[in-house]
C-alpha cells in the first residue's frame, strides 16, 4: 500500500491557541481511515487544513506525491480531494440534483464563449454529462426521493447523503467525511457504513471523522486518535481501542 495523503508536522495556531500540534500521519490509498478524538481535539481543523480552508501555520501536505501546501480549496478539489461538512452546507435555492451537479461541474470542462461555436464541450452537453454523473452519485448514496426536491424539504440524514453525493460527483480519489453519521439511528448508520464500504470498493480512499464508535470500529482499516491537537495513537481499530493513552484521553473528557 502507498500513502495517498501525507501530513508532515502540521501545526495550526489560532492566535495564541494551538489547535494542531506537529501532526504527522499518512493515509493509505484504497483504505477507510478514521480520525477520532474527544470534542475540541482538532479533527475538523485538520479537515479544514487538508481541504485548504485554512492554511497551516507550519508543516506541509502531500497528495499522491505532490506537495500541495498553500493551494486554494478549488484547486485541491481538482487535485482529487473532496469533503462534506459537519454542518450541512447545501445550496437552498438549488434542487437536490442541481446541488450534486455543482460537484460534477468541478471536474468537467468549463464552458464559455466558444460554446456558441458548438464545440465538443458546449454548455448543453456539459450540463447533460453533469446531470448523468449526479444521478449516478445519488444512486450510489441510495437517495430515494426525487432529484427536483429542494434540500430544505428533506431530513438531515438525506441532506447528508446529498452532500456525500456532491463530493463524489467531483470524482475525488480521497473523500473526507466529517461526522456523516451525526443524527442517524443505528439502522441509518449501518446503511451509511455499507455505502462508505461501497465507495472504498469502487477505488476511492475515505477519511472519516466520526463520534459513532460502532461505525468507526466496524468499517475502518486504520484509526488515528487526536487529543488536544496531537496524534496520540494510530493502528487497527482493536489496537487503538485497547490503548491506555486513548482510554485516558476519552475519560479525561467526560
Ligand atoms: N477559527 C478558529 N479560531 C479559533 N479557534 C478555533 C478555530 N477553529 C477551531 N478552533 C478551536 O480549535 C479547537 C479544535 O476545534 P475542532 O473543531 O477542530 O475540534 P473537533 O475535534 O473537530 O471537535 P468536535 O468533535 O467537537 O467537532 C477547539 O478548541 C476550537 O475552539
Amino acid at each position: 500500500m502507498t500513502a495517498l495523503l501525507e501530513l508532515r508536522s502540521v501545526t495550526q495556531r489560532f492566535g495564541g491557541f494551538t489547535a494542531l500540534d506537529d501532526v504527522s500521519c499518512s493515509i493509505e490509498a484504497g483504505s477507510i481511515s478514521s480520525l477520532i478524538g474527544p470534542n475540541g481535539a482538532g479533527k475538523t481543523t485538520l479537515f479544514n487544513v487538508i481541504s485548504g480552508l485554512v492554511m497551516p501555520s507550519a508543516g506541509s501536505l502531500g497528495f499522491n506525491g505532490t506537495d500541495y501546501t498553500g493551494r486554494r480549496p478549488d484547486e485541491i478539489v481538482r487535485l482529487g480531494i473532496a469533503r462534506n461538512f459537519q454542518q450541512v452546507r447545501l445550496f437552498p435555492a438549488l434542487s437536490v440534483i442541481e446541488n450534486v451537479m455543482v460537484g460534477a461541474h468541478l471536474r468537467l470542462p468549463r464552458t464559455g464563449l466558444l460554446d456558441f461555436m458548438g464545440g465538443p464541450f458546449n454548455a448543453d452537453r456539459v450540463d447533460r454529462l453533469a446531470r448523468s454523473i449526479a444521478t449516478e452519485m445519488l444512486d450510489l448514496v441510495e437517495f430515494k426521493s426525487a432529484g427536483d426536491t429542494h434540500p430544505q424539504q428533506l431530513t438531515l440524514v438525506d441532506q447528508r447523503r446529498i452532500e456525500i453525493a456532491r463530493a463524489l460527483a467531483s470524482d475525488p480519489r480521497l473523500l473526507l467525511l466529517d461526522e456523516p453519521a451525526a443524527g442517524m439511528n443505528p439502522s441509518e448508520s449501518n446503511q451509511l457504513g455499507a455505502i462508505i464500504r461501497k465507495i472504498r470498493d469502487l477505488g476511492r480512499t475515505v477519511l472519516l471523522v466520526e463520534h459513532n464508535m460502532r461505525l468507526v470500529m466496524a468499517i475502518s482499516d486504520h484509526v488515528s486518535v487526536l487529543s488536544a491537537g496531537k496524534v496520540i495513537a494510530t493502528g487497527t481499530p482493536s489496537s487503538v481501542q485497547a490503548d491506555p493513552a486513548v482510554i485516558a484521553a476519552y475519560l479525561g473528557n467526560v
